[in-house]
């Protein structure tokens, strides 16, 4: 965003200045678009406005919401927080504009709060440490919200907004700096700038924000010349079938472990297959098989005792697509693992075939390869990489604070391949660095995905996509999307069987939408 701004500015197409007034104007449109009775009047007195503005251009845009809502007649205060004299330029240019308008209070000290709307322009993007001495300001907009506001006598805020990030959220990891003072405090709504930031996007940056308004001031011209190696997961065109035999589509083999705990792997394998593989086999002990065989249909079902039985399997160069993990058994990740990773082909490893090497992660490292990808939760990626999973739990003392983009780009870079660091707000890392966000957050939340077995069927689907020949990367950021997207078309209830089930569902829109879009 920062480099975005900056060759916008150096183009000397738009100014800072300019950018500050769009930025203004965007929060107060989003103000009066999520609540559109303040666009009518006030039964008592006008509305009412407090804006504390910080010590840079956050504020700054605090400034220029200040005079926008005054203009349309509302009662605004302004509560600063820093020296007016020493805020940068343009923020300057804007505080002196409101000063004509109406007096600036400083915002420690005595202070009533006292609004319908509370707009917190302390900091944005700028934050790099916490602000022990602010406090008392957020245990004050607290106690200020739970009162509510019910007319120009009463104390009390009915509505809270952040402009860019709340104050106290590193805006690049989605963390509260440590010692942050606003827990407990949930904003109704955040209006940011351009697109949103990751810090939106992970951590506690998701519930803290409330609903997130993403406003355009016009830097997509200036866009390519950005940082553009973090991308959001979404549909990817390909996923639509165009023709061609099954074997066109990719075999994908799944290895399941013994009898009586199959579950998992069949979960893996009927996802793949629902992804779109031309072909799924799963590939069991011998003893599993009657036991997989009542269960299967369209996935097919092969002995695999060991690790012979497996080398030989492979010879068959039509099995592009492996995936190990899922109630695999420790003993028999073990042995299979290293084989399966010499094959050199796209393989993804999940669960047990993670946990396996919990201790000794380099004897997993040493057979990786650019075409695996790992998708472990929190505890698996902790066994395999203790020392990232430790800075991700240590409190978050600066900005920018380690964030799980960073553990991801970390691990990717240090096993070799495409790292897949699963939660609400997944994570995906190649070892290049290139990375993509899969935020099940917000408006796209998808509570139901919390359920077991939902991880297997994660691992079918990202190996139903490289069966397809997707690129690890790919796979993976276009699987985690699909996923979320099959839990938020089912909704409450949902259950792992249900996802390969739904998957139809969201392939016939994918295909509706692209028809729309031919004409
Ligand atoms: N740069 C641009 O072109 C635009 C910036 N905009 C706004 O500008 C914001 C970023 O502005 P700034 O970079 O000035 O940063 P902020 O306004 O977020 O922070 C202000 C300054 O406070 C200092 N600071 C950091 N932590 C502190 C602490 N704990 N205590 C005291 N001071 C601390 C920093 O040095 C920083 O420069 C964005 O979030 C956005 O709201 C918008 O106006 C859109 C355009
Ligand atoms: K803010």
């Amino acid at each position: 965003m920062r480099a975005v701004e900056t060759a916008a500015m150096e183009s000397r197409q738009v100014t800072g200045l300019e950018l500050m007034e769009r930025a203004g104007a965007g929060v107060v449109k989003a103000i009066l678009s999520n609540w559109p009775e303040y666009r009518g009047t006030r039964r008592s007195g006008r509305w009412r406005a407090t804006i504390l503005c910080g010590p840079g251009n956050n504020g700054g845009d605090g400034y220029v919401v200040a005079r926008l809502l005054s203009q349309v007649n509302w009662e605004v205060t302004v509560l600063a927080y820093g020296d007016p004299a020493r805020l940068p330029p343009d923020a300057r240019a804007n505080h002196d504009r409101w000063r004509k308008i109406g007096p600036v209070g400083r915002l420690l000290g005595p202070r009533l709060l006292q609004a319908d709307v509370l707009v917190d322009a302390l900091f944005g993007t700028g934050l790099t440490r916490p602000v022990d001495e602010l406090a008392p300001v957020f245990e004050d907009i607290h106690a200020a919200l739970q009162e509510g506001f019910s007319g120009p006598n009463s104390p009390g805020i009915d509505r809270l907004v952040a402009i860019d990030v709340p104050s106290g959220l590193d805006a690049d990891s989605g963390r509260r700096l440590c010692g942050a003072d606003e827990q407990g405090l949930i904003y109704d709504l955040t209006v940011t700038f351009h697109r949103r930031k990751i810090g939106h996007l992970l951590a506690d940056g998701p519930e803290l924000s409330g609903r997130l308004h993403v406003v355009d001031i016009g830097l997509e011209p200036w866009q390519r010349l950005a940082d553009d190696s973090v991308l959001p997961a979404g549909p990817d065109a390909r996923l639509q079938k165009r023709g061609g035999h099954k074997y066109d589509h990719g075999h994908a083999l799944i290895l399941g472990g013994g009898a009586g705990r199959g579950g998992a792997a069949r979960l893996a394998a009927r996802a793949a297959l629902r992804s779109g593989a031309g072909l799924v086999t799963l590939g069991v002990p011998p003893e599993a098989l009657p036991e997989n065989a009542a269960r299967l249909d369209a996935v097919m079902l092969a002995p695999l005792a060991d690790a012979q039985a497996l080398e030989q399997a492979l010879r068959d160069s039509r099995l592009n697509a492996i995936c190990l993990g899922p109630a695999l058994g420790l003993e028999r990740a073990r042995e299979l693992v290293p084989v399966a990773l010499a094959a050199g082909r796209a393989t993804l490893l999940d669960a047990d075939a993670l946990s396996a090497f919990a201790g000794l992660p380099d004897a997993l490292f040493s057979h990786l390869h650019e075409r695996a990808v790992l998708t472990p939760h929190e505890g698996e990626f902790a066994r395999l990489f203790p020392d990232l999973a430790q800075r991700l739990a240590a409190p978050a003392e600066r900005g920018p604070a380690f964030s799980r983009l960073d553990a991801a780009r970390m691990a990717a870079a240090r096993a070799g391949c495409t790292v897949l660091l699963k939660g609400p707000d997944t994570v995906i890392a190649t070892p290049r660095g290139q990375a993509r966000i899969a935020a099940a957050v917000g408006e796209d939340a998808a509570p139901w995905l919390a359920t077991a077995g939902s991880g297997d069927v994660l691992a079918g689907i990202v190996t139903g996509l490289l069966a397809r020949s997707f690129a690890p990367l790919d796979a993976a950021a276009t699987g985690a999307w699909l996923h979320a997207e099959a839990a938020r078309r089912f909704g409450p209830g949902l259950i792992a069987e249900d996802l390969p089930e739904i998957l139809p569902q969201v392939f016939r829109r994918l295909d509706a939408e692209a028809s729309l879009r031919a004409g």
